[in-house]
């Protein structure tokens, strides 16, 4: 598996940029008009205040709090960075919010609490419940977050979950499932020491020991080693409930002959010599983040036959409470649950655990770069596993209605099933697959533009990404320069920095261009200028001669520009069938529209040609091509000579008799909305289009443009095909993310 490593500059950086923060709220309904305004707001919003008032029921249909959840900390027990205070916590906290929102489609909010005192939390959370579905404690260390969550599950009509504790013991419980059922040991019969007797360790305990762990069996540390019955100091109500009768003192004392180790405690907590001293086949579950007690290197150093998960997301078996609170709340919320309770819990557990006895899809086993079947390095399913979201929450849902906890339970559970399938972004899962796919190639990557502080971050990126190597083209002072400018000066070790003056194959470049120009009014000067002093030809030759595996460039140049330079190396022209597509994901939706690149004016044959390479480029991305001929007319009216070449385009398809779906012409609505389009029957489009074929350069460009400028859409592209070698043209506006994506389409030979 490799590693992915990220600097503290690119964490802040990633938290600064484009604008500070993590998320943002968005509006769900028009707000543009005077009658838009006079719904949402006074008078028309006094109707559902008037229904509320009377049955407050009824705000899980006429607000957002059904699909709500607070997350909410004091920032004393922040990650295994201990007390750092309510503002510090932020990060982590709108950290949760986007991960409910990216895991399963939750609205959440972070809270931070400025104060210590549970009675000042409980009031305040208590107050504010109202306002929402659930309620995710966060964060806040013990023995305060048991009195907290305590008495709020009393008081709140909602759920009250402090995910330390209860979203960590479900993971543990799911991981341990399966780590026990690996060396065929009974958890009854298991020696377990946990090390952290907080919000985490005393509720993961209590879960291992309702699933059949034997208290005698089982020794609690803290920063004062063991608890044992009658230590006298840093004891509390709930670590006695866990002393035991024991001479044992310390946690290498109570290590000797475990079977099991659980670490919710702090980073280096354990020493290589414990776990050497630690039972056959030790399970050692070490989850401190954003460090573990012990590395799964520093384990498997002195214990080849240990189980080991950690709770980061780079190395095998994450045991991590984010493979649990989208899922718990979302199976929640969806049936208006008053609670979260055990039964709820532990039907998660064990369909986590159940999840990872079943074969892998692909996709998933390509985002870790491994092949992933249940075993010593695969008890518990992946963060990025796209069956959890309709796998986790009916689970739950279905042990909340049996318990009487839900106030609309749900009638037809396949339905639901397949809501929660809908509801999660195609878009990100695309990305997710093509950078999955990047990974597993591990490319050497050109980044021709060295010159560019933007293109130097991704090529850090890259690399550091795990994504494979970067060959930057540049001077190498100015590179080192550069990438001291942008905070990254360290980087200039990593980066493998490629020129003319470094490069044993100059000559051979040389002798390569000069046969392909020689005729074209080049002489050898010419030659020697371009090879050697303009940085996309010598780019372009390194990819021809196989210096490297795929090219990117197009950040500080037009891109018609670079195209010309690219094409004296390679044939990217309108006569040898390459063609730009572009990818736009809005709101859910991908559409690829071509040509944005190569064909100024194409003709009905030049137009089929460039939807068949559409349709290569959205069968790569994974996506059953549709492709719509798009003008102003639809399917003959009005009649235009423009729109007619849209029109025969669909002819020379047939006669090519390819197998993709086409149809055309048509407008860009009939082409996209099913509704539009039913009032044409006879198109044999089976779904809205996901390619527009575009009658020009010019309406490629106003299309995509304007997507991006009004809409906000993401652009990915020109992806440009039909070449014989991966080269990526990105555009001067280039954001880092953007050129990194290029660089992933052409490290997977998308184009
Ligand atoms: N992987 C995952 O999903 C999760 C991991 N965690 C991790 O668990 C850890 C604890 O979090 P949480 O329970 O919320 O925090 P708490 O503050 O509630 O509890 C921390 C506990 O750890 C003990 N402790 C701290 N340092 C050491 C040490 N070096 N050796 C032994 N015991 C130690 C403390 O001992 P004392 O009582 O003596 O002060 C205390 O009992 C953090 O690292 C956190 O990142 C938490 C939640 C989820
Ligand atoms: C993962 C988590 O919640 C923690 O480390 O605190
Ligand atoms: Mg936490």
């Amino acid at each position: 598996m490799t590693r992915s490593k990220t600097t503290p500059e690119e964490a802040l950086l990633y938290h600064f940029e484009p604008t500070p923060g993590k998320y943002e709220i968005v509006a769900s309904k028009p707000m543009a008009t005077q009658r838009d305004l006079s719904l949402a707001y006074s008078p028309g919003v006094a109707v559902p205040v008037l229904a509320i008032a009377e049955r407050p029921e009824t705000a899980y249909d006429y607000t957002v709090k059904g699909n709500m959840v607070a997350v909410v900390s004091n920032g004393t027990a922040i990650l295994g960075l201990g007390n750092l205070g309510a503002l510090a916590g932020k990060p982590v906290m709108e950290g949760k919010a986007v991960l409910f929102k990216r895991f399963a489609d939750v609205n959440a909010i972070d809270i931070e609490l400025n104060t210590e005192d549970p009675d000042e939390i409980i009031k305040a959370v208590h107050l504010m419940s109202c306002t929402f579905g659930g309620i995710n404690l966060e964060d806040i260390k013990a023995p305060e977050c048991f009195i907290i969550e305590s008495r709020l599950k009393e008081i709140c009509d909602i759920p009250v979950f402090h995910d330390d504790q209860h979203g960590t013991a479900v993971i543990c419980a799911a991981g341990m499932i399966n780590a026990l059922e690996i060396t065929g040991k009974k958890i009854e019969d298991c020696r377990i020491v946990l090390n952290g007797a907080g919000a985490a360790g005393i509720a993961c305990l209590e879960l291992l020991k309702s699933m059949g762990a034997r208290h005698e069996n089982c020794i609690m540390c803290d920063t004062k080693g063991v608890i044992w019955q009658g230590r006298p100091d840093g004891m509390n109500q709930w670590k006695s409930a866990h002393a035991v009768k024991t001479d044992l003192r310390t946690l290498e004392e109570a290590m000797v002959g475990a079977d099991v180790f659980l670490g919710v405690s702090a980073k280096g907590a354990v020493t290589p010599e414990m776990v050497r001293s630690m039972a056959e086949n030790p399970v050692i579950f070490a989850m401190a983040n954003p460090d573990p007690e012990i590395t799964p290197e520093e384990a498997h150093a002195v214990r080849a036959d240990a189980i080991v998960a950690t709770g980061r997301s780079d190395y095998p078996n994450q045991v991590n409470n984010v493979l649990g609170f989208p899922y718990l709340f979302r199976g929640a919320l969806d049936i208006h649950a008053r609670a979260i309770n055990d039964e709820m819990k532990i039907a998660c557990a064990r369909a986590l655990a159940a999840l990872a006895r079943q074969d892998v899809p692909d996709e998933v086993a390509m985002a870790y770069g491994r092949k992933l079947s249940f075993g010593r390095d695969y008890i518990i399913p992946t963060p990025f596993d796209p069956r959890l979201i309709y796998t986790i929450p009916p689970a739950v849902a279905k042990a909340g209605m049996d318990t009487g906890v839900a106030r609309r339970p749900i009638i037809d559970m396949k339905a639901y099933e397949a809501g929660l399938k809908a509801r999660m972004d195609p878009t990100a899962t695309l990305l997710q697959g093509i950078h999955a796919r990047a990974r597993q190639a591990q490319a050497r990557m050109i980044f021709a533009e060295g010159d560019d502080p933007r293109v130097l971050r991704a090529a850090v990126a890259w690399q550091r990404s795990g994504l494979g190597k970067a060959l930057v083209v540049g001077r190498d002072q100015d590179v080192k320069d550069k990438l001291e400018s942008v905070g990254l000066g360290d980087a200039v070790r990593e980066l493998e920095i490629v020129n003319a003056g470094n490069s044993r194959h100059l000559d051979a470049y040389k002798d390569f261009l000069y046969q392909r120009l020689q005729r074209q009014g080049h002489d050898r000067e010419d030659i020697h200028r371009l090879a050697a002093r303009d940085r996309h030809v010598f780019a372009s030759l390194m990819l021809a001669h196989g210096h490297g595996d795929g090219l990117v460039t197009g950040a500080t140049r037009k891109s018609a520009h670079v195209l010309n330079l690219i094409n004296t190396v390679f044939d990217a022209s309108a006569t040898a069938g390459a063609v730009g597509v572009t990818a736009l994901l809005h709101k859910g939706r991908i559409v690829l529209i071509a040509d944005t690149l190569v064909h100024e004016w194409p003709d009905e044959e030049d137009l089929a040609t460039i939807a068949t390479k559409a349709a290569g480029v959205a069968q790569n991305l994974g996506l059953e091509p549709r492709v719509a001929f798009v003008s102003f007319s639809t399917f003959g009216y009005p009649v235009s000579e423009r729109a007619t070449k849209m029109h025969r385009a669909c002819s020379v398809l047939e006669k090519r008799g390819v197998s993709f779906e086409f149809d055309g012409e048509m407008t860009v609505d009939v082409a996209l909305n099913m509704q539009r389009m039913a009032a044409y029957p006879f198109c044999r489009l089976t779904g809205p289009a996901n390619i527009l074929v575009v009658p020009a350069r010019h309406s490629a460009s106003i299309s995509v443009k304007l997507m991006q400028e009004m809409a906000g859409a993401t652009v990915i592209g020109p992806i440009l095909t039909g070449v014989t070698k991966p080269i990526q043209i990105c555009s001067t506006g280039a954001t880092v993310n953007d050129i990194l994506n290029m660089a992933v389409m052409a490290a997977c030979k998308v184009g």
